[in-house]
């Protein structure tokens, strides 16, 4: 039987970046994946594809919504091959995605081959008590896991870290806590069997949930710019600087004529910028409530630099002040 790993957490908390630690991590096992962005260009896919072997992905929508089990089904089929076998299959759903939902999918599965693994949240330590004041919903989600990442504890200092561990610690009810950073954990934790709640008698209150609670993937809308010619630093600094409203989620790729290529990823207020070695041009995808779309799509269309050529370098800094590596 090879076990299915639900991989869970709201926008940005850190579930590609757990995932390729797993992939990266020399477990001697084979790791087959799936992966589902909530954005109409699946660039989580594009941060995974170099290090997998074995990959599904479906973007536009949440997987808990967009798929029912005889999608899974096929999904599920394609990785779990009999001439190219996988030891296990992770799913990292969208940071919208709805937990018990994705866990129910799962457990449906007519596949013989396969067997849910368990669900895993990644918590961000950084944004979980402002997220959790906007959704109080995503409360419940914690407790539906069979193991917690409170990851980002780099982020925040002692004292806060020890406050949102005890947080979290109390709202999960019994379920395992783990501070890490990075996703940094022992791949063990999340792929060895583990004694698990009867799942059964948890599905009757996955079931009101689904029922009577609205997903929180209803108040969120992405938005999706892509252009070939480089953007303006200053202007796209800018826009970094002076985020559209009810943005939460930014990631993808940008360039700004110098020749390289630039990932970018913000999570509320936090921006990361590294170089990346593949081209991609400029693909963003924003993720958020109530986006004003056409505004979003027209500051940044006229942040593309018509002339390149007649950049000065140092309006670069406005934006590599914020490149992490
Ligand atoms: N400082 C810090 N940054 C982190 C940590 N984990 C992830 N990040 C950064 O947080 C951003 C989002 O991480 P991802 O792994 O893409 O988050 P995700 O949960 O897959 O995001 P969605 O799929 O959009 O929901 C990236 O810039 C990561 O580099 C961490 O422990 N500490």
């Amino acid at each position: 039987m090879i076990p299915v790993l639900v991989v869970a957490g709201f926008l940005g908390s850190g579930k590609t970046t757990l995932l390729n630690h797993l992939l990266r991590a020399r477990t001697g096992l084979r790791i087959g994946v799936i992966v589902n962005d909530f954005g109409s260009v699946n660039i989580d896919a594009m941060t995974v594809a170099a290090q997998v072997d074995s990959m599904v992905t479906l973007g536009n929508g949440c997987l808990c919504c967009a798929v029912d089990v005889s999608d899974l089904d096929d999904m599920l089929a394609r990785l779990a091959k009999p001439d190219a076998p996988v030891d296990v299959i992770v799913i990292e759903a969208s940071g919208l995605a709805e937990p018990p939902a994705m866990v129910k999918l799962v457990l449906g599965s007519t596949n013989p081959h396969v067997a849910y693994g368990g669900l895993v949240e990644v918590v961000d330590a950084a944004e979980f008590e402002s997220t959790r004041e906007r959704h109080p919903q995503l409360d419940k989600h914690l407790r539906y896991a069979d193991l917690l990442l409170l990851n980002k504890m780099d982020r925040i200092d002692a004292a806060a870290g020890e406050r949102v561990l005890a947080l979290v610690r109390e709202l999960a009810a019994g379920v395992p806590v783990v501070p890490t950073d990075h996703g940094r954990v022992d791949p063990h934790l999340l792929f060895d069997p583990v004694d698990r709640p009867d799942w059964a008698e948890r599905q009757l209150s996955f079931d009101d949930l689904i029922e009577h609670e609205p997903h929180v993937h209803a108040e969120y809308e992405s938005v999706t710019f892509e252009s070939d010619q480089p953007m303006n630093p200053i202007r796209f600094a800018r826009f970094l600087a002076d985020r559209p409203a009810g943005l939460y989620r930014m990631k993808g790729y940008a360039h700004f004529g110098d020749g390289e290529q630039y990932a970018l990823q913000t999570v509320g207020g936090y921006i990361d910028l590294r170089r990346e070695p593949e081209p991609h041009g400029t693909r963003l995808v924003m993720i958020g409530a109530a986006l004003d779309a056409e505004l979003i799509t027209k500051t940044l269309t006229d942040a593309v630099e018509p002339d390149p050529a007649s950049l000065d370098p140092l309006d670069l800094l406005s934006v590599t002040r914020y490149v992490r590596d």
